[in-house]
């Protein structure tokens, strides 16, 4: 079934994006996805919300945000990579986690260092985490495999003061840097009186269709936590609010966060249903690309491993950064 799915998903979107470098892939897609899982063309408002952190962004020096004054690139594209964190220490041991914050195995140390092997030829300019340890170790770990060798940097904007102390003085150093911005509100939903609990145990006990409809309906939350509706509010508004005009500004932009709030996140670029989302799993550490071209978000698949023969769905403008990097460190 996931493969057949993810290849629904593949061949969807070669339909919506064919293009002489584009080839489906069938194996290692880590979105097992619904029917109607690639209509990834939705034009979202452009009219941007005041971007907050402006000034935060200021000391890893952010790109600019439309409000600030710099001139979006109408024609370009951007690239917008989507990852799931991966394996936690209580993914493990089949606990439900939520918003404790718990680090990944070696395993998931593994998975993100992969992820990174299969972004390493897409260009990111900045990077969006949650705010719980999981996905930021996934970012950094994946960061670290990019061929472009970039510093992550992570923005603090705790305070006045941690912004004045974390400021970098040279402007070549902020050239090789990229912004991480960590956001509570891509957080895991909060699974309520659920987090810390057995997952298998808690299916014993209140039964495998109530945890079931705790774990996958859209608006039914669990005892005391978030549904995914409310989840998807959070994670939905910020998105739009703070990562779209990075986008619109032609910023290539990284997403490391959870499997709730990213399938809340996907639920709004495919324009899928509440009762599809249901069905929308999402892998640990699998990395899904989309491209954002005149207001439209386009699902690209999940980028192969460079070592990996054949190509996946590069655009010519990746193809073309692809080809800088081999210039650059060939
Ligand atoms: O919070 C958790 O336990 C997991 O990250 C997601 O769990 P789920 O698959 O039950 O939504």
């Amino acid at each position: 079934m996931a493969a057949s799915t993810s290849q629904h998903a593949l061949v969807s979107a070669k339909s919506l994006c064919a293009g002489p470098s584009f080839e489906t892939r069938t194996s290692k897609v880590g979105f097992v996805s619904v029917r109607r899982c690639c209509l990834g063309a939705r034009k979202l408002g452009l009219v941007c919300a005041s971007n907050s952190q402006s000034s935060v962004m200021e000391p890893a020096q952010l790109p600019l945000s439309p409000q600030s004054g710099s001139t979006p690139k109408k024609s370009s594209e951007s690239a917008l990579i989507l990852i799931r964190h991966g394996e936690s220490l209580w993914n493990e041991k089949n606990l439900f986690t939520g918003c404790v914050d718990v680090p990944l195995t070696p395993k998931g140390v593994d998975e993100a260092i992969e992820a990174g092997k299969r972004i390493c030829n897409i260009p990111v300019d900045v990077i969006y985490t949650s705010s719980l340890i999981r996905a930021q170790m996934t970012a950094m770990l994946a960061m670290m495999q990019h061929r472009r060798k970039k510093v992550p940097i992570v923005v603090h904007s705790e305070s006045e003061q941690s912004h004045r102390w974390s400021k970098i003085y040279s402007e070549e150093t902020k050239k090789q840097s990229i912004p991480v911005i960590t956001a509570w509100q891509l957080n895991e939903r909060m699974y309520g009186e659920l987090q810390g609990l057995n997952k298998q145990e808690t299916a014993d006990r209140f039964g495998k269709e109530q945890v079931h409809e705790w774990r996958r309906s859209y608006d039914i939350p669990p005892p005391n936590g978030e549904s995914l509706e409310m989840c998807a509010e959070r994670a939905v508004a910020y998105f739009k609010d703070q990562i779209v005009p990075q986008l619109v500004a032609g910023k290539h932009v990284m997403i490391a966060a959870h499997g709730n709030s990213l399938r809340s996140i996907i639920m709004h670029l495919d324009k899928l249903t509440s009762q599809e989302v249901i069905s929308l799993e999402l892998s640990t550490g699998i990395p899904m690309l989309y491209i954002f071209k005149e207001g439209k978000f386009i699902r690209r698949g999940s980028p192969a491993g460079p070592s990996e023969a054949g190509v996946y769905a590069y655009t010519r403008s990746l193809a073309q950064y692809r080809q800088k990097l081999d210039n650059m460190f060939q």
